[in-house]
């Protein structure tokens, strides 16, 4: 149709958005109403857009490479981004490895099938004793192939390694409370205050969209998705098939045990036991494993 150019979601809230033209203008526009309900923009969304009576109109979305979803105050999952390439796990001690938050992100990332990449921040906090805890904890995940990086967000120590690791990829930075999210996002992205506040202006909503999940370009390229909403990330509720392929260390053993229903307790012919045995599967993982399994993914 007349009009329609291509754009990406910055920001959004409600049926309302920032869409980010390809001349870099940012419009506040809204979808376009059509019978029934359709699915609201959410940032890095790739839209389809034009402008009508001196307003911006979503007239649709393209198809998404992911969706990630929060839980709404009653739980129920609402999409929080869209075509993330890359989950960024921020880990640092302090506040102390949590392992077990680790394994819910990873079967979160099998489950979606992205990328994940494990950035153990505040090296510079680290003493000989804190170095060689934290490389023992990550021994599991360096065993199992996933990407891990090192540095500060405080000394800028292994961000250019960081930087190049994510160049091209939709990124969301994930982890506890307290890991450095915040000081590693403006480490990355530079005017990252700046941007938020003319998104804030643009949105019309002022001080409201520091709670609003933004969508920043990363120097390097790609972009940098900031969300206060990955704290209450959907975690929980995971079917057994997705707990299943975040352990593929487990699963892959279970397979060889010669009970088909084996609980890899006592049984003989345990596969899953024996790799244990032969320190191939860490005990943690296991353990973590066990947990996840029998509460389905919650806390
Ligand atoms: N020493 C040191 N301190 C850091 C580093 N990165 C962040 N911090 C500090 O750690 C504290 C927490 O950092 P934030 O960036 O607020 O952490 P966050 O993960 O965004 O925390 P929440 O907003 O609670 O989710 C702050 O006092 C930071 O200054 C680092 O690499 N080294
Ligand atoms: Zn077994």
């Amino acid at each position: 149709m007349n009009g329609e150019q291509a754009g990406l979601v910055v920001a959004s809230f409600g049926s309302d958005c920032i869409v980010e033209a390809a001349d870099g203008r940012l419009l506040r526009c809204h979808l376009r109403r059509r019978g029934g309900r359709s699915a609201r923009p959410v940032c890095g969304d790739r839209v389809v857009w034009r402008e009508s009576g001196g307003e911006g109109v979503v007239e649709r979305i393209e198809p998404r490479v992911s969706v990630i979803e929060r839980g709404d105050f009653r739980g129920r999952p609402r999409p929080l981004a869209a075509n993330v390439t890359r989950l960024v796990v921020v880990l640092a001690d302090p506040p102390g490895l949590d392992t077990r938050l680790l394994d819910r992100y990873l079967v979160l990332t099998h489950s979606l099938s992205l990328a994940a990449l494990i950035f153990l921040n505040k090296a510079d906090q680290l003493d000989t004793a804190g170095r060689a805890r934290v490389t023992a904890a990550l021994a599991p995940y360096e065993a199992l192939g996933e990407r891990i990086l090192t540095g500060s967000a405080a000394t800028g120590a292994g961000l250019a390694e960081l930087r190049q690791a994510l160049a091209e990829e939709t990124v969301i930075l994930v982890g506890q409370s307290g890991v450095g999210k915040s000081s590693l996002a403006r480490a990355l992205v530079p005017d990252l205050d700046v941007r938020t506040g003319t998104l804030s202006e643009t949105s019309g909503q002022g001080r409201h969209t520091t709670s609003t999940t933004t969508l920043h370009p990363l120097p390097g390229g790609g972009c940098l998705i900031d969300s206060p909403g990955v704290r209450t990330l959907r975690l929980e509720h995971f079917p057994p098939e997705a707990i299943t392929r975040g352990f593929p260390e487990i699963t892959e053993r279970a397979g060889q045990c010669r009970f088909r229903d084996c609980r890899h307790d006592r049984e003989p012919g345990c596969a899953v036991r024996a790799a244990l045995a032969r320190g191939e599967i860490h005990p943690e993982r296991l353990a973590s494993w066990r947990s996840l399994l029998a509460k389905g993914g919650g806390a």
